[in-house]
């Protein structure tokens, strides 16, 4: 028996040897012709073959994890890469993307789709370490696919990063990566279902069937820097490098943000009403004088009159141009009117009712030296005979009209009814900036850019993902959307986890106003991450229930009681005590100060330490081996959604949860098991 195995593992070493050899070759083949198009100075060249070295880069680890035995008797290998033989024949190994890799995912004894046999690869660096075999044969058992190695990577312990899970995908997971919606797709599940997984797999899958996305780009919208620090090692390790990731807050370039809305501030700036408030706020700002303006030019005296100025508003406002634009119209409209009356003085000053020259401003019948200024302020050339020039014609008129609007003074005058504007002045009209923006500030920032065009520097992407969607605020819906014009997006969340104020409790209200029908939902029922144990604790929070465990972990949630004063104390002498895997200490963001003096933490957090401090907002997306949550009723008191929140740092448990409560428990978790000391 064991020899069989071990006779196996041998021939697949073979076959896997040989892929790494043209691996080897592809890669060596990329460094020479980045070289050589580096020496040549061709940079489109240097781009491509960059990327290619990037690609070949980061697959080594679990080059080739499958293999499906067809009832044809045609075998395939299914890996993070297709790789061909060297004439460019059959393929050796196919792209997990590819259709005919479907199967390694969904195929089950009830539905084998053609699958005989499907073999998972287990290797270490290039050594083929394990073998685990499901033949398909025997219809009955349904479920989940690969039941030893998923089980394998849901308990193995937490690194601090996330992996790929490209070679446990299960079926319901691997329906949505490859789903064709072309639209907006939601996938709401719960925690631990594999949103997060199953969203940026997808993005790989996209980038692979719609090579298009490679040059329009794709945006991965995360809730923190420290969850796209988590998360960024997934994409590389599918061959893929070229995709931008930012939270909603770096959307918007040169901003810092530097404090944090209490949260009605947040909810308040976060809603729709705010787009409305905004464009008035941009409309406030052109001012129609009640009484004609006074305007100089050129030793003349013009006049704006109120009614001019009105037309000039309005038409400049039936372009639909933005503010700074628009500008530029009513600047010219009011410049031709100016320009008319100008001519029409210096015309009069020259011509009669019959058209002949008459004495004008100077004894000789010639334009007056003030005139001639103007004129030639103007770019019209008069010719210094006598005759003088009857008409100004329309080149003349046109330059007499720029002349007037580079004029400084007549430019001030514009300004003072029609003022150039910028985001934050904007946004300052509307919002008391004590020192410097909060998070909700930003996707006001850039709704103000929008309504007065200063949207050059700002990218769109062919493909938008957004991952705890749930916490997006209406506001940063609209930013979100003028990214992604084609409104193709991938949004996952969870609606019982939304923890701020301004986020949502339904994804029809947020999409319909961007998209109409144009969006469709998936759901995801299992929870990967989070064992039974624990999810049957933390549910007491929900009004619904939970998703399904994958499995039981064994170990019962606890909790301890202590004082507000020893708070600390017991939570550091817990965290020290503490040796299996990575914990993190989750609390109210009052108690994080004088838990890092007592932890001798830093924060922000490093996720790849042993130990790390969080509040439940900074703990969203991520996972650790051990959670304990010091003062879950502060969590539950922090804000309006507080139930979500503690609900939330619950779940992020693969293993071990412990409470400790200064006081009595909050209700919901009175019947967690009682810890002594
Ligand atoms: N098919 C799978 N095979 C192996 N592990 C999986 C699979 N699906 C999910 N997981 C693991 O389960 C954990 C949770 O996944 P993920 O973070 O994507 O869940 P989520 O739905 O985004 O959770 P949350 O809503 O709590 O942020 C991760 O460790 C992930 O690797």
């Amino acid at each position: 028996m064991t020899s069989g195995v071990e006779r196996e593992i041998r021939v697949e070493q073979e076959y896997v040897d040989g892929l790494y050899g043209l691996l080897d070759g592809l890669r060596k083949e990329a460094v020479q012709r980045l070289e050589g198009a580096r020496r040549v100075g061709d940079r489109e060249a240097v781009e491509v073959w960059r990327a290619e070295v990037g690609r070949l880069g980061g697959v080594e680890q679990g080059l080739c994890f499958g293999r499906l035995d067809l009832r044809d008797g045609s075998r395939v290998y299914v890996g993070r890469l297709g790789l061909f033989r060297e004439d460019g024949g059959e393929p050796l190994l196919v792209d997990w993307r590819a259709p005919v890799a479907r199967a390694f995912y969904t195929a089950t004894a009830a539905d084998p789709q053609g699958v005989a046999r499907r073999r998972r690869i287990t290797t270490r660096g290039r050594e083929v370490v394990a073998l685990d075999d499901e033949l398909l044969g025997d219809a009955g058992q349904e479920g989940l696919v690969g039941g030893a190695a998923l089980l394998a990577a849901v308990t193995a312990e937490r690194t601090g990063r996330m992996r790929d899970v490209v070679t446990t995908l299960q079926a319901e997971q691997d329906r949505i990566v490859r789903s064709d919606a072309s639209g907006v797709l939601v996938v709401q599940g719960g925690p631990g279902t594999g949103k997060t997984a199953v969203a940026l797999h997808r993005v790989a899958y996209l980038l692979y069937t719609r090579p298009h996305l490679r040059t329009r780009g794709v945006l991965v919208v995360g809730p923190s820097r420290v969850f796209l620090d988590y998360i960024g090692q997934v994409l590389p390790g599918l061959g893929e490098h070229s995709v931008v990731t930012a939270t909603t807050a770096d959307l918007v370039p040169g901003v810092e943000v530097s404090r944090i809305d209490p949260p009605e501030v947040v909810a308040a700036k976060g809603a729709a009403v705010m787009a409305d408030r905004l464009a008035a706020a941009v409309r406030d700002r052109v001012r129609i004088p009640e009484h004609p303006v006074e305007v100089e030019f050129e030793e003349q005296v013009l006049e704006l009159d109120p009614r001019t100025c009105a037309r000039a508003v309005r038409k400049a406002r039936r372009t639909g141009l933005p503010h700074n634009a628009a500008r530029l119209v009513f600047q010219r409209e009011i410049a031709d009117v100016l320009a008319h009356h100008l001519v029409e003085r210096m015309e009069a000053l020259v011509l009669g009712d019959t058209g002949e020259a008459l004495d004008g401003g100077s004894p000789d019948g010639r334009l007056s030296e003030a005139d001639l200024r103007a004129l030639a302020a103007a770019g019209v050339v008069v010719e210094d005979d006598d005759e003088p020039r009857t008409l100004l014609d329309e080149t003349d008129r046109a330059a007499l009209r720029d002349s007037l609007i580079a004029d400084p003074g007549i430019q001030a005058a514009l300004d003072a009814l029609w003022p150039p504007l910028t985001p934050d002045q904007v946004v300052s009209d509307l919002v008391e900036r004590v020192d410097g923006w909060s998070a909700a500030d930003v996707p006001l920032l850039d709704e103000a850019a929008a309504l007065i065009g200063h949207t050059a520097d700002l990218p769109t992407y062919g493909h938008v993902v957004v991952d705890e969607a749930q916490e997006l605020s209406e506001m940063a819906w609209r930013m979100l959307m003028r990214r992604c014009p084609t409104r193709s997006m991938t949004v996952v969340g969870d609606l019982a986890q939304t923890g701020n104020p301004a986020g949502t409790s339904s994804w029809d209200r947020v999409l319909r106003p961007h998209v109409r029908d144009r969006w469709e939902l998936a759901e995801l029922t299992v929870n990967y991450r989070t064992p039974a144990e624990i999810m049957t604790a933390a549910a007491t929070l929900l009004a619904t229930p939970p998703p399904r465990s994958v499995r039981e972990a064994g170990e019962t949630p606890w909790r301890i009681g202590t004082t507000r004063a020893d708070l600390p104390g017991v939570v550091a002498d817990l965290a020290e005590a503490h040796t299996e895997g990575r914990l993190a200490v989750i609390a109210p963001s009052t108690r994080i100060e004088p838990l890092a003096a007592a932890l001798s933490l830093t924060t922000p957090p490093d996720l790849t330490d042993q130990v790390v401090l969080l509040t439940p907002d900074q703990a969203k997306g991520l996972e650790f081996d051990s959670v304990l949550i010091a003062d879950p009723a502060g969590i539950l008191d922090a804000t309006p959604l507080g139930h979500h929140d503690l609900y939330v740092a619950m779940t992020r448990a693969t293993h071990r949860l412990g409470v400790v409560h200064p006081g009595p428990p909050p209700a919901a978790l009175s019947a967690l098991r009682l810890r002594s000391g």
